[in-house]
């Protein structure tokens, strides 16, 4: 039977073009009401959106056949990416399609600002000639402030590393080496970012966190004279606020790009002459829209075909001959990344994922993949997939390496990973398949571990586990199982501890005061 796909916004014609040539039967219902689209959604398979869709749990309640949204853009937060994962929907995007063009509109919106270009283009069309009233600043030897540091924010930082500014940063998910490659000093609080800037720009996803990151406190905490551009998305910056600092002078300039609700025709920000507002133009080149299009139609399409989907955002289905070898090892993995990135405390320069046993000659694409959402689960867009985790490890500077061994030793099966220095493996036991971690940081141990533990490394003594109990009883904490690991060349152990209750910092000062530790860890699963 045809597979029918729905198309419900713009959408270069060369894309739908490549569907209906590839058999597709392609519908278009252009800016549906809710209404609208949910009495039509029914008899699709695929469903094409930009970025005024919304998709949303009823919608897809109503979606009986869907099995993709493809996303013609980056940004995907009109797309309730869980809702469509429990129904089992892809959702995918095409991230690179217009990155360069926003990274080009903030250049433009940078240098329009500090030339003052649409006051005095304004200016000409009324018949004037001001020279004198629009004296600008060059962006040569001037400090330039990247908030975000992905996709668009690194493609600015390398072109305004060209017009020789000095670029600072803050980003707590950029690696050292991915600031130092892009010539960025880092910083990991704001304050000292605000200070020093003489424009900021954010290239940052609109989450709980950023939405109003930057408001009445942040604009006064800025240099006098600062210019703002926000090319990202709406209501990163509080209009109110800032407007208000507009207002006084404190701000010599801003251009906004994104607005809260789109489309926008009228802000705080209106009235001002010294305030560039342009109608979410970034992507609206000939080039970035084309990519959009053509590159949605390819992933839509590879959806459709059961096959992987490279820029798939949430899990997509895997293959059931792939499952049957690797899918009871996808929680142990994502359980182990966790646990590896808790006791690393910083994203992991290196990852290795060894699969031995029976799981020798398995694929372990998905296996990395679950490993690196385990462990980097804190990207609310962008889960990792089989397809896509090897590149977005490489964004995150990690460095990704796979091994098979045969020899899993007492074991049938186990998978063992090594994120910098820190070793863990797992197996999986009886028929529920319930993980059990079998090494960690090298000690050999078997424990099921349970939703709080704590791990102990210490020079071996007796009376160690004495001292643990009795400070954790005082503190109502409960231990519920437990498992010693040794290194007796080292005279190291190390204590796997499940707990019940809570333990707060000052319980883990205690345990630290208390005995000679080498290492303490809570882990939180
Ligand atoms: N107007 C337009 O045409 C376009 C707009 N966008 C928007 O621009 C923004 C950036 O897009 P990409 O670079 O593709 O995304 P990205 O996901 O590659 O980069 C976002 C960066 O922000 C960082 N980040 C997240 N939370 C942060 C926080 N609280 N503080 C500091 N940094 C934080 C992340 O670590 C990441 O490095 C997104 O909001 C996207 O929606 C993206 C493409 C086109
Ligand atoms: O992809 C994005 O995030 C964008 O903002 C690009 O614009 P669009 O939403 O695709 O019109």
């Amino acid at each position: 039977m045809t597979k029918k796909i729905l198309v419900t916004e713009d959408l270069v014609q060369e894309g739908i073009d490549s569907l209906t040539e590839h058999g597709y039967e392609v519908d278009m219902l252009i800016d549906p009401t809710v209404e609208e689209l949910a009495s039509a959604i029914a008899p699709y398979d695929a469903l094409i959106v930009h970025p005024n869709t919304v998709v949303d749990s009823s919608l897809l309640d109503a979606a009986e056949n869907l099995k993709i949204i493809g996303r013609a853009g980056v940004t995907v937060d009109n797309i309730d990416i869980e809702a469509a994962s429990e129904r089992g929907v892809i959702v995918c995007n095409a991230p690179n399609s217009n990155v360069i063009s926003a990274a080009e509109h903030t250049m433009a919106l940078l240098l329009a600002a500090a030339r003052h270009i649409p006051e005095a283009s304004a200016s000409m069309h009324e018949g004037q000639w001001r020279r004198a009233d629009f004296m600008g600043s060059e962006l040569f030897g001037k400090t330039l402030a990247i908030f975000g540091l992905g996709r668009v924010g690194g493609l600015v930082a390398e072109r305004a590393a060209a017009f020789g500014m000095n670029l600072i940063g803050h980003d707590p998910y950029c690696s050292p080496e991915r600031a130092l490659h892009l010539g960025v000093t880092l910083y990991d609080d704001m304050a000292p970012v605000l200070a020093q800037a003489d424009f900021i720009t954010v290239h940052l996803p609109r989450t709980v966190s950023t939405l109003g990151m930057f408001g009445a406190d942040e604009f006064a905490a800025m240099k006098d004279g600062v210019v703002l551009v926000n090319a990202a998305r709406g209501g990163i910056f509080n209009m109110d606020a800032l407007a208000d600092f507009v207002a006084a002078g404190k701000i010599a300039a801003v251009a906004v790009d994104s607005f809260e609700a789109e489309p926008c025709t009228d802000s705080p920000l209106h009235e001002f002459e010294n305030a560039i507002l342009t109608p979410h133009l970034s992507p609206m080149t000939h080039e970035a829209q084309r990519r959009a299009s053509t590159q949605i139609a390819e992933y839509v399409e590879a959806g459709l075909e059961g096959g992987m989907v490279a820029t798939a955002v949430n899990l997509s289905p895997l293959p059931p001959e792939v499952f049957d070898a690797i899918g009871p090892y996808v929680h142990a993995c994502k359980m182990m990344g966790s646990m590896a990135s808790q006791i690393l405390g910083h994203t992991p320069k290196s990852l290795k994922v060894e699969l031995a046993g029976g799981l020798a000659d398995a694929d372990p694409a998905p296996l990395l993949a679950a490993v690196l959402d385990g462990g980097l689960s804190y990207r609310r867009l962008g889960a990792f997939s089989a397809a896509n985790a090897e590149s977005v490890a490489s964004q995150h500077g990690i460095s990704v390496t796979t091994a098979s061994v045969r020899d899993a030793g007492e074991y049938a099966s186990s998978v063992r990973i090594v994120a910098d220095e820190v070793e863990v493996a797992a197996t999986l036991f009886g028929t529920e398949h319930t993980p059990r971690i079998i090494s960690l940081m090298g000690y050999k141990i078997d424990i099921a571990p349970a939703t709080t533990s704590l791990v102990f490394e210490y020079v071996d003594a007796p009376g160690r586990i004495g001292v643990i109990g009795t400070i954790l009883g005082d503190a109502a904490a409960n231990i519920t199982t437990m498992q010693i690991g040794t290194k007796p060349e080292e005279s190291c152990a190390l204590v796997y501890m499940n707990v019940e209750g809570d333990v707060s910092e000052a319980v883990l000062d205690r345990l630290r005061g208390a005995i000679d530790l080498r290492n303490l860890w809570k882990i939180t699963l």
